[in-house]
């Protein structure tokens, strides 16, 4: 059985030519949706994806660019697909994610929660949930904005994803070289200095064997303009299927 992941978007949070950085990931005949970003409808409807073909989402942190399109995704699973979806998270964004995300705008009669518009599935941190066949996904718990929860996800052992995260040599040597990860996705930023997000700058000087795994997502508009400044690092493109397990 192969995992791959589609990245529906690859732009920053500011980036006007690329979508927000959210996944399709497929594992067998399982469809997962790894974030649901201002643009994420749009750059779902650009692939001819409905909402209602999804099987599940996940979701990373409560920025825009991460949770912005999961009020049209609630909206248009209760009312055009009438089923609810399935919503993964890390245990303790549940409640920021309604209390500072979702509660204005989804409210309405009797619905006044979380559990009124998914199917909400609590996922502990820093152990692994079989999401399905072939997909187990474990939270870690990164850092990235003072005072918010941030997570990057650990998929099948071996590929990591990283959430918006600030740069941490440290632990992405200690998944490569003890945990076994084979694959990187990370969010970067192309001018440094990176103060949220980890800079290419910092990314460069990973150790060679790290580099040659990591490719490189969350860039700005300008991304072309560093193809080949780099190091072994590469960047990913938008819309294409990448082998993951
Ligand atoms: O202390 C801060 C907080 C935020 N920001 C910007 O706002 C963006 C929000 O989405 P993001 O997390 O993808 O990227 C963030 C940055 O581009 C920043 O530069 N410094
Ligand atoms: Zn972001
Ligand atoms: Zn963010």
């Amino acid at each position: 059985m192969t995992t791959s992941i589609t990245m529906i978007g690859t732009g920053s949070a500011f980036a006007k030519r690329y979508y927000n950085n959210n996944a399709i990931i497929d594992a067998d005949s399982f469809r997962l949706l790894l974030d649901c970003g201002i643009t994420g409808p749009a750059a779902l409807h650009q692939l001819g994806i409905r909402f209602g073909d999804l099987d599940a989402v996940l979701v990373s942190h409560t920025h825009g660019d991460h949770v912005g399109g999961l009020e049209e995704l609630a909206f248009q699973m209760m009312f055009v697909h009438q089923r609810k979806p399935v919503l993964y998270l890390p245990q303790p964004l549940r409640e920021p994610l309604w209390e500072h995300t979702l509660k204005g705008g989804l409210t309405q009669g009797p619905l006044q929660s979380l559990d009124d518009f998914f199917d909400v599935r609590e996922m502990p941190v820093g152990e692994p949930t079989t999401i399905a066949p072939g997909l187990v996904v474990e939270p870690i718990q990164t850092e990235h904005i003072e005072g918010r929860l941030s997570y990057s996800f650990l998929i099948n052992g071996t590929f990591f994803y990283s959430a918006d995260m600030k740069f941490n040599p440290e632990l992405l040597q200690q998944l490569v070289d003890e945990r076994g990860v084979q694959l990187i996705f990370h969010d970067c930023q192309l001018i440094a200095p990176g103060v949220v997000h980890a800079c290419i700058d910092e990314l460069l000087t990973l150790p060679e064997h790290i580099q040659a795994i990591t490719k490189l997502m969350h860039y700005g508009d300008t991304m072309p303009d560093f193809i080949g400044r780099t190091g072994s690092m590469s960047f990913i493109e938008q819309g294409k299927t990448y082998e993951v397990t």
